[in-house]
């Protein structure tokens, strides 16, 4: 964790406003290393910069490091873990190449130096040419790939230069050290009870600042039998009975939570494990910033490995099945572009069937509504043709295909959620295209009328 606190001598480190500016007026060309707290500055990148300082080095190539939250025009890049070179002169930005691509990184280097002695030489006889920078974006392999068209015109190079600004979330992967390509991971996130007490809206602000999205949530109280099997592999440690005892002194907070190299990142901001030794060694890590005065065990778990992760989710958000109905007088082309965007949302689905409801049915699917002034005209609607019953299995089955569905009035869905199913397709009210379950036991319910009584085996099969 000591790389919060490296000072490198190749690079000056720039961390206010003020230093900013003086760094990018001084003559010559200035490489801007940007980065993010939790990756730290990239060394791969320094071996590189090493490299061509010793080649072509001289007092008009210069180095420097910030991080994306320290600098206005650089917050643009927060949240990418991915490096970010910016090549500057004069002020103003000429080049920009993300993720470690020695070769390109070096001809840059080379090219952008060539510039700046020609203008020593020649001063203000000096007539740029300007090369130009392309990203060659594929949207179905999310790659982008900088290319150099060496073309001379300014409004392309600018374009080029915003689209690198204002698409920073693009998933963009490049070429890294080991050959590796970040991606999107989940991991999980415990926040103990103590500090889900005192702190629970800062822990989740900072979370959110740090780039993690919240894929599911879940307060849970742990019984005894529970936390010690989560943490079966420390029983015997004189710390476990107070980490049992932290575990379960009130609700914990689980999360999943998503980013480009989510285990790693999440690891890393997290810091030592021993409480002490956080705030000695690692004082901005999470684990010593929400210490709790007077509790020894830190109040931050993260999983260590992508397949711990894994393991991890699945005991704190278990597969979910909940019922989807595609209901009467859809037409072919609806039922599958529903049944794309399910499966494009990540849904197993499980169990599928097209029926039609008897009155009988649909009496007894709709019965918490007997007696209100909709309800002939429901069961009506929903006894005259075939519908597409599903069973849907994922974590956080049912609360996520309720968000896809949209708000039960299709004027409402629009204003609120307009890419919603209920918003593109439903014609009224009650005639709103789709059903699903809005909790466990309603699910349950309606999947044993519709599909029986499905052994559980048979949709863990299915699900996989
Ligand atoms: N005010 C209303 N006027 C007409 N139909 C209605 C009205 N409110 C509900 N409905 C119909 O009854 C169904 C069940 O209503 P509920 O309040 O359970 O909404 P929902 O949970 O969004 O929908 P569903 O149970 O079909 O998933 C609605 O989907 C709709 O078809």
């Amino acid at each position: 964790y000591s790389y919060y606190t490296f000072i490198y001598k190749l690079q000056i480190e720039v961390s206010n406003e003020e230093q900013w500016k003086e760094a990018l007026l001084a003559p010559g060309l200035l490489v801007v290393d940007v980065y993010q707290r939790w990756c730290g500055p990239c060394k791969a990148v320094q071996n590189i910069f090493r490299k061509c300082k010793t080649e072509y080095g001289d007092d008009l190539l210069r180095f420097a490091v910030a991080e994306a939250d320290d600098i206005l025009e650089l917050s643009s890049l927060k949240g990418k873990c991915l490096p970010v070179c910016l090549f500057y002169s004069g002020g103003k930005l000429l080049s920009i190449v993300r993720g470690v691509n020695g070769p390109l990184l070096q001809k840059t280097i080379l090219e952008l130096v060539d510039v700046e002695k020609k203008k020593q030489q020649l001063g203000s006889k000096y007539v740029p040419e300007v090369r130009c920078l392309f990203w060659v974006i594929s949207l179905r392999s999310n790659y982008v790939q900088e290319v150099d068209m060496g073309l001379s015109d300014c409004s392309i190079e600018m374009d080029s230069r915003q689209l690198a600004f204002f698409f920073p979330t693009l998933n963009v992967t490049s070429d890294t050290q080991a050959g590796s390509i970040s991606e999107i991971q989940k991991t999980l996130a415990l926040i103990r009870p103590s500090l889900l007490r005192k702190r629970k809206d800062e822990i989740l602000k900072t979370i959110h600042d740090f780039g993690f999205q919240i894929a599911m949530q879940r307060e849970i109280t742990l019984t005894d039998e529970q936390a010690k099997e989560f943490y079966k592999d420390h029983d015997g440690t004189d710390y476990f009975p107070g980490l049992i005892n932290q575990m379960t002194s009130g609700p914990l907070l689980a999360l999943a939570l998503t980013r480009e190299d989510a285990v790693l990142h999440w690891r890393g901001l997290l810091g030592p494990k021993v409480v002490d030794e956080a705030k000695e060694k690692s004082p901005e890590s999470l684990r010593a910033q929400f210490a709790i005065d007077n509790v020894a065990i830190n109040q931050l778990h993260g999983s260590s490995t992508p397949e711990e992760a894994q393991r991890d989710l699945n005991k704190f958000f278990p597969t979910e099945h909940t019922l989807a109905v595609i209901k009467p007088d859809y037409t072919q082309e609806l039922r599958d572009s529903i049944i794309n965007r399910i499966k494009e949302a990540g849904f197993s689905i499980s169990q599928v069937t097209e029926k039609k409801l008897t009155r009988d049915m649909a009496e007894e699917f709709y019965k918490d509504h007997v007696g209100k002034y909709f309800y002939n005209h429901l069961v009506d609607y929903m006894s005259r043709g075939p519908s597409v019953m599903m069973i849907l299995s994922k974590e956080n089955a049912i609360t996520e295909w309720r968000e896809m569905m949209g708000p039960t009035d299709p004027e409402q869905a629009k204003q609120g959620s307009p890419n919603c199913l209920r918003a593109q397709f439903a014609k009224s009210i009650l005639e709103n295209v789709v059903h699903g379950s809005s909790n466990v036991q309603h699910a349950m319910d309606n999947i044993m009328l519709i599909f029986g009584d499905i052994p559980k085996q048979t949709l863990l099969k299915k699900e996989k």
